[in-house]
């Protein structure tokens, strides 16, 4: 035997979910009037009328301020068979632990109402039902633990050790709630298994009350870790295991204390079992409300072990047992609202895998280099982003200057032909050299290099008509002033000269081709301004 202890070097890691929360699957089992309710002529008030509602059925005056009819994921009769419960009721559940998923069946109801009876043949099914998988697997090796225990006025005591020392709970960040020191078995084979169980019904508290000559006294959980790893991988060192716990709980009776005539040590036991059950009774409630809010499992030994059955990391189903006596019609009823809260808690259950430290640091290096990864498409990702924004800003400034040597290609010409008119208007021959885009150089240099072939008489060169002081008998070429103020000719406002020939113009006096000169560059200044 060995004590329950941590897993060591081993990392516990929760691997997939099985994807969602999915509800408590909740049955109601009825059982037969029992021969001292047959005895005291008892009637049997309540009816499952197909797989899944109960009815009461009698006509006793109070009913209609109860709901008649209730339905459940299962309801099962009178005459069903336990097989018939563990089949249709929870052997889905029970068999998650042979995947990797922790599950958990419990049995709610009242003191006689066949709790015990239920869970053992539940039990024993589902233990059979785990070892036929075992066989039918080979490919994966399988390790049983079993350890017991039972929670008597609040105290939780080991089931498979003799000590009646109470056990104590303590809060694993990894696992949850855990009990110090709870015995754990590894088991040998079914007949061992077998013995364990027996050991632990023997020492159950048992005691008779009105009701039930062999009524248990306190909350019993068994517990079967099963762990398997794929036999390939053994003794590589890189090893993953899945491990999972199913818990088989029979409550102690949930009726009220008055009611089984409890007195003395009986008495006692009530209140902290009802203190247990009424604390199951809270948080079943207010986890059916969500999950939102204070839920106090803290507040009973019973829900700080089941936490996780009862709202985490566990698939759970709840058979409800049910006498269908009148005289316990109020205790059916409770049985049943509780029922009706159970079936709205949700779990969410995992694949619990645990890695040896050669898995875990490979696992650990593939996430590094997938985050690695990541990061670096991030990285060229905002690059890229960058790329994009500089290209979109380097496009619209060629659009710009695309726009721009249109509007200066279009002045240009403007220029061009206002300057011919001009020339002609001087009478200078339609001789000017081609300005053509592709060699277009700078405006006053294109215009500088405008040739005139003919000899004018007096004013020599454009210049020199406008800036007579400058004027160079030999030149040929018109120059034109470089100062844009002076690039009339760019304007439509070119004064025109009509009326006077080249002929006049030449006879006036330097004086007069000046104050022309200016008069024309006043009259550009006039337009721009
Ligand atoms: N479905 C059933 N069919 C036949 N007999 C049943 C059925 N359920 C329970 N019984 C019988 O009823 C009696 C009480 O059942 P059981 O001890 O299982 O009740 P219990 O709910 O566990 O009570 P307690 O809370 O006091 O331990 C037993 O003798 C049991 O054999």
């Amino acid at each position: 035997m060995s004590a329950a202890s941590s897993t060591g070097g081993d990392d516990l890691t929760s691997g997939e979910t099985t994807g969602q929360d999915e509800r408590i699957l909740v049955s109601v089992r009825l059982r037969p009037l029992n021969e001292r309710e047959i005895v005291r002529n008892d009637v049997s008030d309540w009816e499952c009328i197909n797989n899944s509602t109960i009815i009461f059925k009698s006509n006793m005056p109070e009913r209609s301020m109860f709901p008649t009819a209730y339905s459940f994921d299962r309801v099962f009769r009178s005459d069903c068979l336990t097989k018939q419960v563990y089949e249709e009721g929870v052997k889905e559940i029970a068999l998650l632990a042979v995947s990797g998923v922790n599950s958990t069946i419990f049995a709610y109801g009242q003191t006689s109402s066949g709790k015990t009876y239920t869970m053992r043949g539940i039990t024993e099914y589902s233990l059979a039902d785990i070892y036929e998988y075992m066989e039918q697997h080979k490919e994966r090796e399988f390790v049983l633990k079993f350890s017991a225990m039972e929670i008597y006025n609040e105290a939780v005591r080991d089931l498979l050790s003799t000590s009646s020392s109470p056990l104590r709970l303590l809060d694993d960040p990894e696992r949850g709630t855990v009990v110090e020191g709870l015995i754990e078995d590894t088991v040998v084979d079914w007949n061992h298994l077998q013995e364990l169980i027996s050991i632990c019904e023997a020492q159950r508290q048992i005691g008779e009350n009105t009701l039930n000559e062999t009524s248990s006294r306190s909350h019993q959980i068994l517990r079967l870790t099963v762990e398997s790893s794929a036999r390939g991988y053994l003794g590589a060192g890189n090893l993953t295991t899945l491990t999972s716990t199913v818990n088989f709980v029979d409550l102690a009776g949930s009726e009220r204390a008055s009611q089984t005539l409890a007195v003395g040590t009986r008495l006692k036991e009530g209140s902290h079992i009802n203190r247990s059950l009424l604390t199951l009774g809270t948080v079943i409630r207010k986890l059916s409300k969500g999950r939102n809010g204070h839920v106090p499992y803290r507040d009973s030994k019973l829900t700080r072990i089941l936490q996780n059955s009862l709202g985490g990391n566990a698939r759970t189903a709840i058979i409800c047992t049910l006498s269908p006596a009148r005289s316990h019609v109020e205790q059916s009823r409770n049985t049943l609202l509780f029922a009706s809260c159970a079936k709205e808690v949700t779990t969410n259950a995992q694949v619990n895998l645990v890695m040896s430290d050669k898995t875990l640091v490979k696992k650990l290096q593939k996430e590094v280099a997938r985050l690695e990864s990541e990061l670096e498409s991030a990285r060229s990702k905002s690059f890229a982003d960058d790329s994009t924004a500089l290209l979109r800003d380097k496009e619209l400034q060629i659009e710009k200057m695309h726009q721009e040597i249109k509007e200066l290609t279009w002045q240009r010409d403007q220029a061009a032909s206002h300057l011919q008119s001009v020339l002609k208007s001087f009478g200078i021959k339609d001789q000017i050299s081609r300005m053509d885009d592709h060699s277009a150089p700078g405006f006053s240099e294109m215009i500088n290099a405008f040739r005139l072939d003919a000899d004018l008489p007096g004013i020599k060169t454009f210049k020199d008509f406008i800036d007579p002081g400058a004027v160079s008998p030999n030149k040929k070429i018109i120059q034109i002033p470089e100062s844009p103020e002076d690039n009339f000719l760019l304007d439509g406002s070119t004064p025109k000269f009509s009326g006077s020939g080249w002929e006049d113009i030449g006879k006036r006096n330097s004086e007069d081709a000046k104050d022309i000169g200016e008069e024309v560059r006043g009259m550009k200044r006039e337009k721009r301004s």
